[in-house]
C-alpha cells in the first residue's frame, strides 16, 4: 500500500554525480535531498521491474526509507532496447559511437525515459513516479559530461547543448520529478 505520510528529508541512493546534481537542482528547497552511494544489483526486466528491484534492495541495506532511479534508452527500431541496460552499451561504446547503434535503421526515434520509485522501508511496497521524453537518437554534439546527453535530441538540440535549466524543464527527469513533487505536496510530512 502506498504510504500516506513522507519524511522530512528524502535518502536518494545514487552513485551517479550527474543524476544528483540534477535532482536536487529540480527539487529545490521542496524538501531536503541526502544521498548516499550504495552498489545495488540491477536485475533485468522492465524499467519498472529493475527500479522497484533496486528500491526494495535499497530499503533493506538502509533499514529506512530510500529514493531511487533509474534511466532507460528506448530505440524505436530495436522496440524499446537498450532500454535500461543503456548504461552497458554507453561504457562500452561512448557518446562518440553510440549513435552507430541506429545506422542500419531509419527510424532514429529514441525515448528517454526516468523511473523514481520511494520505498518507506523494508517490507513496504516502493511507489513510482516516471516521466518520458521523446527526442532522436544523432551522432554526439556538445560536451559530453552527462552520459548520452550528447546524443539525444529533442526538438533541434541534443540536451548537451541546453543550458541545465532547459533540460531539466523539458527532460524525462524533470516530469518524473514533477510528479514526485506533486505527491510530497499532498501528503502531511512525518514529524
Ligand atoms: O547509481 P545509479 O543511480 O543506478 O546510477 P547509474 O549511473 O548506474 O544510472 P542507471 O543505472 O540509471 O543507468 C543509466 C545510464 O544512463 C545515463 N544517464 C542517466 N540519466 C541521464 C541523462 O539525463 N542524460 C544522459 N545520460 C543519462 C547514466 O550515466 C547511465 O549510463
Ligand atoms: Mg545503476
Amino acid at each position: 500500500m502506498a504510504p500516506t505520510t513522507i519524511p522530512k528529508h528524502l535518502n536518494f541512493i545514487t552513485g551517479n554525480a550527474n543524476k544528483l546534481a540534477e535532482v536536487s537542482a529540480i527539487l529545490g528547497d521542496s524538501i531536503e535531498l541526502r544521498n548516499q552511494n550504495l552498489d545495488l544489483v540491477e536485475i533485468q526486466g522492465t524499467v519498472e521491474e529493475v527500479t522497484i528491484d533496486k528500491c526494495k534492495r535499497a530499503a533493506l541495506l538502509i533499514q529506512g526509507p530510500v529514493l531511487v532511479e533509474d534511466t532507460s534508452l528506448c530505440f524505436k527500431a530495436m522496440n524499446d532496447l537498450p532500454g535500461p541496460y543503456i548504461k552497458w552499451f554507453m561504457l562500452a561504446l561512448g557518446p562518440q559511437n553510440l549513435h552507430k547503434m541506429l545506422d542500419g535503421f531509419d527510424d532514429k526515434s529514441t525515448q528517454a525515459v526516468c523511473t523514481f520509485a520511494y520505498c518507506e522501508g523494508p517490507g513496504e511496497e516502493p511507489i513510482v513516479f516516471q516521466g518520458r521524453t521523446d527526442g532522436k537518437l544523432v551522432a554526439t554534439r556538445g560536451p559530453t559530461v552527462f552520459g548520452w546527453d550528447s546524443c539525444f535530441e529533442y526538438e533541434g538540440k541534443t540536451y548537451a547543448e541546453m543550458d541545465k535549466a532547459e533540460k531539466n524543464k523539458i527532460s524525462h527527469r524533470g516530469k518524473a520529478l514533477d510528479k514526485l513533487k506533486d505527491w510530497l505536496a499532498g501528503h502531511v510530512a512525518a514529524s
